[in-house]
């Protein structure tokens, strides 16, 4: 069977697991590409990539202009690989035409394949309004993917790993609780992670998505936001011993975070336990040069993903009664620079 899916962010993540997904010779993806549209046409896009090789002027099955134009037909996978930037434009905006399109007979899944903590909010909210029970899909990206040349050339260097699963109703959410079912979810998690691996990429189905989130938050709330308020790379934070040690505070916080708003388990006290945070700081190259993908946006003018990131955190922690003043002041300062950079869009 070939499943139909829709690709909104044709970006790094979104390129790459868009081809991937196509290579499985199981699935037909119609693409969304916005600013680089004539670039697919008259080039295609050349992948270079660690895990799936060389590929020379790939295209996607179809590559439309919008997402108003992709919604012609029904989908298996609504893919959103942008940036989540609701500060620019919420996820439900950017996808309500594909959104419209769903009944409850349709067993469409919407994939979200970003970065931060309650991205699934609103479109669990936007279900859950319209009387549907779809599945919603996240998956973390462990991976470091950049599409370069004017949109001509995605490179990916090193492991990848993308850690994919299904959001369970949240409390506020009793229509779509009891349109929701989790054997489907389940299916779902299984195809998506099928067609994943058979096009050469390295999907891992996680038991419980939100831990799962949880832990890569822990790296982009501390390492991408110092390195952007620092403008520096992840090798000179660390060799500053009041920086690496404030990495250390952060990842504390966003651990304080994690334990309050997540039920009590044993994956929650293994996987976010206090221990985590050194491993992460040593299990990071000393002189790495790398820059976290909030910084580069930062130098290319682009709006970064403050809220999805950092602002996530702190809903939670306000909803919980957890202290975060380190993350507080963090936010602070990253949203004097959003607001340059989002100019005329506030
Ligand atoms: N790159 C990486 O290595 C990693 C990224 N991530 C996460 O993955 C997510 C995607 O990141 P990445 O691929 O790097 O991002 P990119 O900036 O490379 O790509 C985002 C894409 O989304 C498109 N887009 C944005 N808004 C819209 C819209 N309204 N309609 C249609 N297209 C739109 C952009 O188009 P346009 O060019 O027109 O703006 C762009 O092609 C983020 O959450 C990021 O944090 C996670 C781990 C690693
Ligand atoms: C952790 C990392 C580098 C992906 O592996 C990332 O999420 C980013 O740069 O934003």
């Amino acid at each position: 069977m070939t499943d139909e899916i829709c690709l909104v962010g044709f970006g790094a993540i979104g390129a790459l697991y868009a081809c991937a997904l196509e290579r499985s010779s199981r699935a037909k993806i119609t693409s969304v590409c916005r600013s680089n549209y004539q670039t697919m046409h008259e080039h295609g896009l050349m992948i270079v990539s660690d895990c799936i090789g060389t590929i020379d002027a790939w295209r996607p099955h179809r590559v439309v202009r919008s997402v108003a134009e992709a919604a012609d037909r029904q989908y298996s996978f609504i893919v959103c690989a942008t940036k989540c930037v609701p500060e620019v434009k919420k996820t439900t905006d950017i996808i309500l035409p594909l959104l419209a399109t769903l009944s409850s007979s349709s067993d469409t899944t919407i994939v979200l394949l970003q970065n931060g903590i309650g991205i699934e909010d609103d479109i669990l909210d936007w279900l859950d309004e319209h009387n549907l029970g779809n599945t919603v899909i996240s998956g973390c990206a462990w991976v470091d993917t950049t599409m370069i040349d004017g949109g001509k050339k995605v490179t990916q260097h090193g492991n990848e790993k993308l850690v994919l699963g299904y959001h369970r109703p949240q409390a506020s959410h009793t229509k779509y609780a009891t349109r929701f079912s989790k054997n489907t979810a389940i299916k779902q998690l299984d195809v998506f992670c099928d067609l994943l691996r058979a096009g050469s990429t390295n999907p891992e189905a996680a038991e419980d998505i939100d831990i799962a989130r949880w832990r890569k938050v822990l790296w982009n709330a501390s390492f991408s936001t110092v390195c952007t308020l620092t403008r520096a790379n992840v090798g000179e934070v660390l060799a500053t011993p009041t920086a690496r040690t404030l990495l250390v505070e952060i990842m504390l916080e966003v651990l304080l975070v994690a334990r309050a708003s997540l039920p009590p388990s044993p994956a929650v006290t293994d996987v976010l336990s206090d221990s985590v945070c050194i491993a992460i700081i040593e299990h990071e190259n000393q002189k790495s040069v790398f820059k976290p993908s909030m910084l580069v946006d930062l130098e290319a003018g682009r709006p970064m993903e403050v809220e999805a990131i950092v602002g996530g955190v702190l809903k939670r922690a306000k909803a919980t009664g957890v202290a975060v003043p380190r993350l507080e002041v963090i936010y602070a300062g990253l949203n004097v620079i959003q607001r340059g950079l989002l100019g005329d869009r506030q």
